[in-house]
């Protein structure tokens, strides 16, 4: 009997790996679905949720895209993420497939687990978890376990506690995957996404597609229908958090928001904001800015020290013209010293 249960399309990717830039690009070409969009993000300003309603695109509408803010989605399951996948379908019109684009440090595995819960498991299906790499940063070797590290360490110490976080969220993505995209491939040469594409098919317990993409142009076709099943299929997925438990922690990463004075011109607060980066090992920087004699606001994204920015639109009348960052780092990042080499 063909299945009516709703897809539901998760995309995963660490920070900054391009999730939003994916989506709206999914959300420019599929016009011709019925989509609604869940986003959560690792902290408080909801700046994804603004981009996305904010691009232009028909489909992405304030009625068809529903924030999570209130921390990581596979940790808020029973209190938020199952309530508002339920008010969806119930919706007089309900959706033809929902996208969630979950925040850059959750584990997949938990959220696929919730489309078991009674409530939703006759009504949803997981049609596909589709994870985003972030090329050059790998290539960089930002998620590289370094055994010669961790050795060091504990022969130094070996009560402390030797996981590698970032590591470990990287591998639980990719090991959720029904399809894997190496995005970014603008900044890398082809011999190196086709060495990654080879490392990452030796990291993961099955054979899993991977493609290749630049600002996440990737036709939806390929994305959208995988019919996965996936909560049906979690054997095959393994975590480094099996066993835990769903209440797991984010305790190994924080993030907080800097408000800044008002900019003199975006380069030299590029330049600034890159030079923090690098000092304080920053993993992600995003946000609006306030620029001296500008009518538009300046958005911002750093990943690592990479940054991009432009005017995406004027200021409102109605709003007041603050400069505000949220800052995303490993647990024990120096607040007060970010802070204030930003002011
Ligand atoms: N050069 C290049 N930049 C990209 C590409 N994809 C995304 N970016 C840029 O990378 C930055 C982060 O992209 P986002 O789409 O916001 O990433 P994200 O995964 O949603 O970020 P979080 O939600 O913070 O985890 C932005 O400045 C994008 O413009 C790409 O393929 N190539």
């Amino acid at each position: 009997m063909q299945s009516t249960r709703i897809p539901a399309t998760i995309i995963s990717g660490f920070l900054g790996a391009g999730k939003t830039t994916l989506l709206r690009s999914l959300m420019e070409k599929s016009t011709h679905k019925k989509i609604a969009i869940i986003v959560n993000e690792f902290g408080s300003l909801g700046i994804d949720g603004d981009i996305l309603k904010n691009c232009g695109v028909p489909g992405c509408t304030e009625d068809n895209i529903v924030e999570l803010a209130n921390g990581c989605i596979c940790c808020t399951v029973a209190d938020e993420f199952l309530p508002t996948m339920e008010a969806l379908l119930d919706r007089k019109d309900p959706p033809e497939h929902i996208i969630i684009e979950t925040s850059g440090l959750a584990l997949p595995k938990p959220l696929i687990k919730a489309f078991n819960w009674p409530s939703i498991k006759t009504r949803m299906t997981v049609d596909g978890v589709v994870t985003l790499v972030d090329s050059p940063a790998v290539l960089a070797g930002r998620f590289a376990d370094d055994p010669e590290a961790v050795a060091q360490q504990r022969a130094a110490d070996p009560s402390l506690d030797h996981d590698n976080p970032l590591h470990e969220v990287f591998e639980d993505q990719l090991c959720s995957a029904d399809l894997i995209i190496l995005n970014k491939v603008d900044l890398i040469t082809p011999e190196q996404a086709q060495q990654l594409t080879q490392d990452i098919q030796k990291e993961i317990p099955k054979a899993v597609k991977i493609i290749q993409a630049s600002n996440g142009q990737v036709d939806p076709e390929i994305i959208l229908g995988i019919n996965a099943g996936a909560e049906d299929d979690l054997q095959s997925r393994p975590s480094h958090h099996d066993g835990e438990g769903e209440d797991h922690e984010h305790d190994d990463f924080t993030s907080f928001v800097v408000t800044i004075p008002t900019a003199n011109d975006p380069e030299s607060l590029v330049q600034k904001l890159i030079q923090v980066a690098n000092t304080y090992d920053i993993l992600r920087i995003k946000g609006y800015v306030n620029i001296a004699n500008k009518p538009m606001r300046l958005e911002i994204h750093g990943v690592g020290q990479r940054f991009n920015y432009h005017f995406d639109r004027a200021w409102r009348a109605d709003e007041s013209r603050e400069s505000k960052l949220i800052i995303i780092g490993e647990t024990g990042i120096d607040q007060e010293a970010i802070q204030s080499s930003l002011q």
